[in-house]
């Protein structure tokens, strides 16, 4: 079965709140990668609602519900706030098809860890079974060379999320082979647990196909930054040119 794609649209939401008007528009962007086969549509709701607020949650519900996955990531943990309805009210009222739970701390740059099992079980288990109540999958945001994967086939998740930010930052600097090593062995790991497999975190065209080499049965990836960066390289020529169109200079 070939990796599911989806597609995080953060970033689209990280230039539309730079001007605080509605462009460009998570729901359009979203609307695009569906239509051009992604599997699925990824958002990360923060509560400092940086980029994308539970007001684009519902919509992108509305636009995936009957067509690809919507998998909404959080830290389950976090409070609720003005404008920030926490992970699992939001999970109860948009009812996605998958649900990734990030130990993110408020204020963090972006996700750079995933969770300590030993220490976050037991307050782990009765979200993820909040989470299933409402029927979503739930994935756990975990670090390459975790061990002790049972935990988390214990308290109720159907897969992890391998955060991939350390085996990225390696693959650019040539260095790549421990990285991808313990991603495998954590993939293994979780497998044997009766575990599916996700990754996710600076994933790109460069280091994608080497990972899936190395990693073998990953179900899904979630690429969000790197893509829409590489979507502004693909399609600049053609839109300089249709400005320039317009200016009548060409
Ligand atoms: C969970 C994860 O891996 C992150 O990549 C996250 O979804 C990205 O969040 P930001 O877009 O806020 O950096
Ligand atoms: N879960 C990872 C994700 O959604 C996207 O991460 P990134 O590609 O924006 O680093």
């Amino acid at each position: 079965m070939p990796t599911q794609l989806s597609v995080n649209v953060n970033k689209i939401a990280v230039l539309r709140n730079s001007r605080g008007g509605g462009e460009p528009d998570p729901l359009r962007a979203a609307k695009t990668c569906i239509a051009a086969g992604a599997n699925g549509i990824t958002v990360h709701p923060r509560p400092d609602r940086r980029h994308i607020v539970a007001e684009d949650v519902y919509r992108l519900r509305d636009l995936c519900r009957g067509a690809v996955e919507l998998n909404i990531e959080g830290n389950p943990f976090a409070p609720a706030r003005p404008g920030y309805p926490g992970l699992i009210p939001l999970a109860e009222a948009t009812r996605p098809e998958q649900c990734t739970l990030v130990p993110d701390a408020d204020g963090q740059i972006t996700s750079d860890h995933g969770f300590d099992l030993a220490r976050d079980a037991e307050r782990l288990r009765p979200l993820i079974a909040a989470l299933k109540q409402v029927g979503c999958r739930v994935s756990l945001f975990i670090d390459a060379g975790t061990e002790q994967l049972d935990i988390a086939r214990d308290i109720g998740a159907d897969r992890i999320e391998i955060y991939t930010g350390p085996f990225a930052e390696a693959h650019a600097a040539g260095t790549v082979a421990p990285a991808l090593a313990d991603c495998a062995r954590t993939a293994r790991a979780a497998q044997a647990a009766g575990l599916g497999v996700n990754a996710g975190h600076d994933l790109s065209q460069s280091n994608l196909e080497d990972f899936l080499v190395g990693v073998p049965e990953v179900l899904e990836v979630s690429i969000g930054h790197a893509l829409f960066s590489e979507a502004i390289y693909a399609g600049l020529d053609a839109t300089v040119r249709r400005y320039l169109a317009l200016t009548g200079a060409t």
